[in-house]
């Protein structure tokens, strides 16, 4: 196996009494996006600080190439660009200016540096706001701005700490676009974040935190087969007599009879979880939750009992297996609660 562009091997890190990092451990490989989720003071930040240098970490180390980074660190600090939560940029300056100042910062002068500016502009859609002073742009453009200086010396990985967090939808179109222009030129990508549905659009592997821990990691198509597929049915008693809201009360036995099917699934048995929907006299639904592989068999069991009941299956739904679901299967909390 080719050796992991950036590795976190076991890293530590504690602030007073409060351990913020207790282990964490990932690869990033070659030319990877690469997603760390995990609610807020999971220690994301605290991490990618240790991976960027910026922070000693009190255990464990941080491999670039194979090597202990720290053995390297010109190399570390060229290949690397940390686009910071906190805005790193001169709000007096012009977007020109700005790139121009770090460009210089890391040597680059002249036609090259000119070049690069240009680039930059055009990547993060900064062309006509060019010349005005970063103060005025609005919160998304200075964040574009913010990752044009990050990628000003052309790092082979780039680490982007929640980089669409208040933007507006515009800029957000941009930073994503330029995101998956990055990772189509073959940069390296560390993308933390709460939207799920951007991780899941840019990166093909995912890391999952929480407490100072990675509960999961791992290819994000193989992570979404271990969460349970969804089935929501909705049902209807077969006879209309029987039928929901007729007579004195009869869905109050319609609904004695879903609960009756459910209690009588063993989750623990069948890998089948079945529950009613609450307000079952108006919303007479039922969800099953099973194994991908296994739900065409459970649906028929489940729809043979049903029939035994007088109950008809009108419409099969089947929620798709996302990170939210996965992210709430592991941490028992939702990511945006
Ligand atoms: N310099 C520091 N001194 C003391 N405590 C800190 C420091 N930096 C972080 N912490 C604490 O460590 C924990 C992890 O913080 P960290 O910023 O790494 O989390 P995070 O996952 O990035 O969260 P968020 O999404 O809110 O940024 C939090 O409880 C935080 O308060």
């Amino acid at each position: 196996m080719s050796t992991p562009f950036l590795e976190a091997r076991g890293l530590k890190k504690t602030f007073g009494s409060h351990q913020a990092v207790k282990n964490v451990s990932f690869s990033i490989m070659h030319g990877e996006a690469f997603g760390l989720l995990g609610p807020n003071g999971a220690g994301k930040s605290t991490t990618i600080r240790m991976l960027a240098g910026l922070m000693a970490p009190d255990a464990g180390e941080v491999l670039l190439e194979g090597e202990p980074a720290w053995k390297h660190p010109e190399k570390w600090k060229r290949q690397l660009g940390l686009a910071p939560q906190q805005l790193a940029l001169y709000p007096e300056l012009s977007a020109i200016e700005n790139i121009r100042f770090f460009g210089g910062l890391y040597g680059l002068k002249g036609a090259a540096l000119s070049q690069r500016t240009d680039e930059l502009l055009e990547l993060v859609g900064l062309e006509d706001a060019a010349h005005r002073i970063a103060a005025n742009y609005s919160g998304g453009m200075q964040r574009r701005l913010n990752l044009a200086i990050t990628l000003v010396h052309k790092p082979r990985l780039v680490i982007l700490d929640e980089p669409t967090v208040g933007v507006d939808p515009q800029s957000r179109a941009h930073l994503l676009e330029s995101v998956r222009q990055l990772a189509r030129d073959g940069t390296s990508i560390i993308y933390v974040s709460h939207y799920m549905e951007e991780v899941e659009a840019l990166c093909r592997r995912v890391a999952i935190i929480d407490h100072g821990v990675v509960l999961e990691c791992g290819v994000l198509d193989q992570l979404l087969g271990s969460v349970p597929t969804q089935l929501v049915l909705h049902v209807r008693p077969a006879n209309s007599v029987d039928s929901v809201g007729a007579g004195h009360d009869p869905s109050s036995s319609f609904s004695a009879r879903l609960q009756h099917i459910a209690q009588r699934v063993d989750p623990e048995a069948t890998g089948v979880k079945v529950s009613v929907g609450e307000n079952v006299e108006s919303l007479p639904t039922v969800l099953i939750e099973t194994s991908f592989t296994e739900w065409p068999d459970r649906l028929h069991q489940l729809s043979q009992a049903f029939h035994a009941e007088s109950i008809v299956i009108d419409r099969v739904e089947s929620r798709q297996q996302n990170l939210e679901r996965l992210f709430l299967q592991l941490t028992g909390r939702a990511l945006r609660a």
